[in-house]
């Protein structure tokens, strides 16, 4: 989430946001569902999707032939028609659910297959010293890559003599295939040729020469033969074993005919690398979508050695500011999802300072992150399969990502490749925006037409380079993490400088709210909570447990042990966003009070050093632990009995949601997420989850503490229930997932 280096980044008007209550009506999905192709070429859409679940070289060259009928507009075809079509693709998609659902069979498969198959293929091995030769002039393109200039119309499933093998599990028709567990996986004809090739450890299609645009490197690849990739992958199958594919792999997946390949890419991934809720999203979000059926990846920076990581033996070269630079694949598969980590000496020499560096160093970092991450669904195989470009959609997070839509477009739409690809750019904090000067631009290696998509101007930065516009106006469809957000981001105070280009795309933005991953934060089985007088508990132990966790609290950070005070929590980023100076103001009114108060931060040196005087101040109550402690962020969440978040602005906020998990009571200033997340407690009616202000002032503040403590000490049974209705809330990733899904859907079918 960090860019404190990115100069120019909007931080001078951290206005208090002034909000009412109106939301704008929500966008139907329908109306994002804008096709412009005529039904002749969405036909042969459909056909690729249900003959060749993840991408390959079909498409293209029905397009190339200009047998598509581009050109034609389907508007005027009326409704029935259009639904017919739609109808038609969901067929053919259900199909493809199939394979899905069975990828988990399909990785037994693998490390069934015999010896006898295996040296059968051998001889298809194309040597190291061969492939070479053969990939030198292709550059990065997908070993199923023909040349696009070909004008040849292949008919759709017809046989390509590249696609041929002696395996005797090869299926001529598209009959299913019986595994020897008896449970039926989709013939060959289901896979693209890519993984094909990588199921059988060959390098079956000729490279051949062309021109291609002038975005990847011209150094020849440099990975290990097919035959060690197709090995290394075998070794990953067999650790992964006990890893399924969702809950169940009988059972039909949620998603329906919607299944499709998914590759979230973030900037960081936790636990892997977190510096705040962008971690968390990228590490939790792609599991529930897994467990609906879709088969996900997220792409992160390797910024150290990781444990568990395979190599997988794939090393690409990508032109960042005129210098080849190597992107080195490591990838693990956990929870249903693969995680693929990308390794740079760029990314390998931050440490845990993962922003650090000056505007251009994350620059560059970035332009080879989005390069590298672009092409992961070519080049690296996972459980034997590469995903392909046919049925996918990639997640974008933040300005840090943001270029990915646009790449997706100059680099390989443009040119005729991954034709079938979508983007989605999620914004989790427009305050970060990727900007600098116009001269920015040659950083980013784009044609000159591409310029304008860069160029803001706001009274504040003047004319300036800004990397999450053209991310914004690329993308098909754009997420943020609230419904307030969404509403905010198109204000001048919340856009930021964004708030125009939020407005012109508003049709394709969706606010949803973030969910928790319940295997981390669940005070019935919080690793954290083992040890050190701390305890696991649950709404029926939450009068035992949470109290043994506040005493436990208040021993380790060496302060009186009291249970009847109130103990006030603070975790998060120590940056103006999270009011921090609200909650210094506030204070000398606290201390007036029988509390205790633990913040835990980390960020600008200003507010590190306050957090400091203020323990130094008030040592009988105050502690202020500046660091990064994913442990004491765990135990202040379990161990406090109030959390404050009195931020400016917040898109989501995810500590209110650990907080109301916890059954620690939530006092926040209601402004983007928050706003959506904590319903005001209503004394009358005995409803509501915690306390809120409206304006971003310490006397707000004061007072909304007030009266939460106030309840806290002379109305027991209100403070239970309001605890107990926050434990009892639905917060997990499920809902959000769902919610996302109809996103993905809606960019796959637009054009
Ligand atoms: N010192 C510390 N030690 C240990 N853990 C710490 C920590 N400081 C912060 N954290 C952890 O980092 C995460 C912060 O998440 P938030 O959603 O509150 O904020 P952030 O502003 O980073 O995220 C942005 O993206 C997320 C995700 O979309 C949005 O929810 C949010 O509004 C938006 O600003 C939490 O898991 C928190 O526990």
């Amino acid at each position: 989430m960090l860019s404190s280096t990115f100069v120019n980044d909007y931080t001078a008007t951290e206005s208090i946001l002034l909000l009412n209550n109106h939301l704008p009506p929500k966008i139907p999905l329908s109306a994002n569902f804008r096709p412009r192709k005529s039904l002749l070429h969405m036909t042969f859409v459909c056909s690729h999707h249900h003959s060749n679940v993840t991408g390959g070289g079909r498409v293209w060259r029905v397009k190339a032939t200009g047998e598509s009928g581009s050109g034609g507009d389907a508007g005027g075809d009326g409704d029935e028609a259009l639904q017919a079509v739609i109808e038609k693709s969901k067929m053919l998609l259900a199909k493809q659910k199939a394979l899905l659902q069975q990828i988990a069979e399909r990785r037994e498969m693998i490390t069934s297959i015999n010896s006898t198959t295996i040296s059968s293929e051998k001889e298809g091995i194309v040597s190291e010293e061969e492939e070479r030769f053969f990939l030198e002039p292709e550059y990065n393109l997908p070993d199923d890559m023909d040349d696009p200039s070909s004008s040849i119309v292949e008919p759709i499933g017809s046989t390509n003599e590249y696609y041929d093998d002696d395996n005797d599990n090869d299926d001529d028709n598209d009959d299913y295939v019986l595994s020897k567990s008896g449970i039926k996986f989709p013939p060959e004809s289901y896979l693209d040729s890519d993984s094909k090739n990588k199921v059988h450890g060959t390098t079956s299609e000729k490279a051949t020469t062309y021109e291609l645009p002038p975005f990847v490197s011209d150094i020849s690849t440099t990975y290990t033969s097919s035959k060690d990739a197709y090995e290394s992958t075998l070794h990953h199958v067999t650790d992964d074993e006990d890893v399924k594919v969702g809950d169940d792999v009988n059972s039909p997946p949620l998603a329906g005919p919607n299944a499709m390949n998914v590759i979230l890419v973030a900037a960081e991934c936790a636990p892997w690398s977190k510096t705040g809720g962008l971690g968390d999203v990228a590490g939790a979000l792609p599991k529930a979508l897994a467990k609906r059926g879709h088969r996900v990846m997220v792409v992160a920076p390797c910024y150290r050695s990781y444990a568990g990581l395979k190599d997988t033996g794939v090393r690409k070269w990508y032109k960042v500011n005129g210098q080849d630079m190597e992107a080195h694949y490591f990838q693990a598969y956990i929870d249903g999802v693969d995680f693929v980590f990308i390794e740079n000496h760029m990314f390998r020499n931050l440490g845990s300072n993962i922003y650090g560096g000056n505007r251009t160093d994350i620059l560059r970092r970035m332009v080879l992150f989005c390069k590298a991450a672009i092409e992961v669904p070519w080049h690296v195989p996972c459980g034997g399969l590469c995903y392909g470009d046919g049925n996918l959609v990639f997640i974008a997070n933040d300005w840090h990502t943001a270029l990915l839509p646009v790449y997706l477009k100059a680099y390989y739409h443009e040119h005729g490749l991954m034709q079938y690809a979508r983007s989605v750019l999620v914004i989790h904090n427009a305050a970060h925006q990727g900007r600098g000067p116009m001269d920015d631009y040659s950083y980013v290696d784009l044609p000159p037409h591409y310029l304008d998509l860069f160029r803001m101007y706001d009274p504040l930065g003047g004319e300036h380079f800004n990397i999450f516009a053209a991310g914004i106006k690329t993308a098909y469809q754009i997420v943020t993490v609230s419904h307030g957000y969404a509403w905010e981001l198109k204000t001048t105070e919340g856009g930021r400088g964004l708030h125009g280009v939020i407005q012109e795309n508003d049709w394709k933005l969706k606010g949803i709210v973030n969910g928790i991953d319940k295997k981390e934060w669940n005070p019935k089985s919080d690793i954290h909570l083992t040890s050190d007088g701390y305890t696991n508990y649950s709404l029926e132990t939450l009068n035992t447990g949470k109290p043994q966790c506040k005493a436990a609290l208040q021993r380790e950070l060496g302060l009186p042990v009291r249970a009847e005070v109130p103990l006030i929590g603070f975790i998060g980023r120590l940056d103006n966003q999270k009011g921090v100076d609200l909650i210094c103001e506030a204070v000398p009114w606290m201390m007036g009070q029988d509390v205790q108060l633990v913040m835990l931060g980390t960020g600008q040196p200003e507010l590190e050093r306050m957090l400091r005087e203020l323990e130094n101040q008030h040592r009988e109550k105050v502690r202020g632990w500046v660091g990064f402690s994913v442990k004491m962020a765990h135990r202040i969440t379990a161990g406090a009995d109030v959390l404050l978040m009195p931020s400016k602005f917040e898109p989501c906020g995810l500590n209110q949601l650990y907080a109301m998990c916890y059954g620690t009571v939530p006092v926040v200033h209601a402004v983007g997420g928050l706003k959506d997340t904590v319903q005001p407690f209503d004394p009358y009616n005995e409803s509501g989850l915690g306390w809120t202000f409206h304006r971003a002032d310490s006397g707000q503040l004061v007072h909304a503490l007030g009266n939460c403590l106030l309840t806290y000490r002379e109305y027991k049974s209100s403070w239970e229930g309001i605890q107990r209705r926050g434990m009892m809330q639905d917060l997990s990733w499920d809902n959000a997932a769902h919610q996302y899904e109809e996103v993905l859907v809606a960019a796959k079918y637009q054009w």
